[in-house]
């Protein structure tokens, strides 16, 4: 992204370097319905849409929510370098094709991961000055259970199964940047698109700055 600032004399470009937004939680506490929230206020937010072994969703669409894979194609996929990270999660493969994320930077986006701890911690040994992470809590394990019960997407032993695997799911929470408690989905969003304004704002993300104070300095 590139803001224009100046005076009369000339103006001096202030580009700002892409960062990437993760959101990581148990699953059910909100993080896609906050993410689709975000991306619908945000222009210049663009999802990372990951690869994946996990059977299609009623209602997902494929190349929008998930670029749904089998397991050999997976493995070829690993083989042939083209995740920026990936891990099983939940008896499942997901993983960040990376030349997708390397294009949205590249045309001055920032990108939101939905992705788990495990992708975090990747994606942090790569690039930890370009990265924000975000955990995302539920108010309540029982509220939890709720949400993935009323979501109706999954057989009850899913939903078990992902309830057996939150608490350690959650155990990463110190390991972000921020984090939310999703009680109210409005103050949720809000407070997330409240990180991404301050984050573009930091000092080391604005490049071009030290010219454009030195122009204003100048008399610019
Ligand atoms: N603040 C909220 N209050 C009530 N319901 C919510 C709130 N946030 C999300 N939900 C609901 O909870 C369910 C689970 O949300 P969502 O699918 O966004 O979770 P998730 O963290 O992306 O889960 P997963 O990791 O399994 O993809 C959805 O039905 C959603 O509408
Ligand atoms: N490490 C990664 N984790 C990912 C990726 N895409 C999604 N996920 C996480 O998997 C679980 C389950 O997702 P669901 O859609 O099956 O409910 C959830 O925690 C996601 O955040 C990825 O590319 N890498």
């Amino acid at each position: 992204m590139t803001e224009t600032a100046g005076s009369e004399g000339g103006f001096i470009e202030v580009h700002r370097r892409g960062l990437m937004l993760v959101l990581s939680s148990p699953s059910g506490a909100g993080k896609t319905t906050i993410s689709r929230r975000l991306l619908s206020l945000e222009p210049s937010l663009t999802l990372s849409v990951s690869a994946t072994t996990r059977p299609k969703r009623r209602g997902e669409v494929a190349g929008v929510d998930y670029h749904f894979v089998d397991p050999t194609e997976f493995n070829l996929m690993i083989n042939r370098g083209e995740f920026l990270e990936y891990a099983k999660v939940f008896d499942n493969y997901y993983g960040t094709p990376r030349k997708a994320v390397e294009e949205i930077l590249g045309r001055g986006s920032d990108v939101l991961f939905d992705i788990d701890w495990q992708g975090t911690q990747q994606l942090a040994q790569a690039a930890r000055d370009d990265l924000v992470s975000v955990f995302i809590l539920p108010p309540s394990t029982r509220e939890l259970e709720q949400r993935l019960r009323a979501r109706a997407q999954d057989s009850a032993e899913v939903v078990a199964h992902r309830m057996s695997k939150a608490a350690d799911e959650m155990s990463h929470w110190a390991e972000y940047d921020y984090i939310i408690i999703n009680e109210n989905i409005d103050l949720s969003v809000a407070r997330v698109q409240a990180i991404l304004t301050a984050e573009r704002l930091k000092r080391q993300r604005q490049i071009g700055l030290a010219q454009f104070v030195k122009g204003l300095r100048d008399g610019q």
